[in-house]
C-alpha cells in the first residue's frame, strides 16, 4: 500500500521553466481530479490540526482549494489571504518576494480576533515569503500562527527558516 506522499508524488506533475526560465514547477491542480487522494490530503491535514487551531487563513488563489476544507471539517471559520487590491476595506498589506516576482497581500482584519491561533495554509512552501508575510499580517492583527500548513515543501530553498520564528509545528505532506 502506498503512502500519502507516494500518491501525491505520482499525480503532481513537473513543469520544467514555468513560469520562468531555470523554475521547476510543481503543478498540484491534477491531485483535484481525485476525490479519494483529496480527501485522505484533506483528513491527514484536519488530523494534524485538531484542538490546535481557532481559524485557517489560506493563501490566493491554491490555498483556498483545501483550506477551505480543511476549515470546516475542524469546525473553525476560513479567512482568506489574497493579492493586493481584491478585497474589500478594512485590510491589512504586507509587501513580499517570491520564487518568480514580488507581490503584496492583504487580509480582513475584522476576521481574526487578538490571541485566536490561527493556521496559515497554502499549497506550495517554496522561498518562505508568501507564508512569512502572512505570518506577519497574523500577528498585526494580534493573533498567533500555531501552525503553518503546506501540501508540497521546496527543501532547496529553505522556506522553512523563515517560518520557525512564527512556530515550529509546520506540517507537509510531501518534501523535494
Ligand atoms: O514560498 P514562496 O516563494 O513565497 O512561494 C509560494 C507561493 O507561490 C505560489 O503562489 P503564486 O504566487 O504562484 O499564486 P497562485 O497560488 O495564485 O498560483 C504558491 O501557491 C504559494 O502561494
Ligand atoms: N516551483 C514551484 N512550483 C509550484 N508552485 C510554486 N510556488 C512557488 N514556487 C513554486
Amino acid at each position: 500500500m502506498k503512502t500519502l506522499a507516494q500518491r501525491i508524488d505520482d499525480t503532481l506533475v513537473n513543469v520544467a521553466d514555468f513560469p520562468k526560465p531555470g523554475v521547476l514547477y510543481k503543478d498540484i491542480t491534477p491531485l483535484f481530479l481525485n476525490p479519494d487522494l483529496s480527501n485522505d490530503i484533506i483528513a491527514e491535514f484536519v488530523a494534524r490540526a485538531k484542538g490546535k487551531i481557532d481559524v485557517v487563513c489560506g493563501i490566493e488563489s491554491r490555498g483556498f482549494l483545501y483550506g477551505i476544507q480543511i476549515a470546516h471539517q475542524l469546525g473553525v471559520p476560513f479567512v482568506l489571504i489574497r493579492k493586493a487590491g481584491k478585497l474589500p476595506p478594512p485590510t491589512i498589506a504586507q509587501s513580499y518576494d517570491l520564487e518568480y516576482g514580488s507581490a503584496t497581500i492583504e487580509i480582513n482584519s475584522n476576521y481574526i480576533q487578538p490571541h485566536d491561533r490561527v493556521m496559515i495554509h497554502d499549497d506550495v512552501l517554496a522561498t518562505g515569503g508568501t507564508a512569512e508575510a502572512s505570518a506577519r499580517l497574523i500577528e498585526q492583527c494580534g493573533a498567533k500562527v500555531c501552525q503553518f500548513s503546506f501540501i508540497i515543501q521546496l527543501d532547496f530553498l529553505d522556506g522553512v527558516s523563515k517560518l520557525k520564528s512564527f512556530t515550529d509545528d509546520i506540517v507537509t505532506m510531501i518534501s523535494y
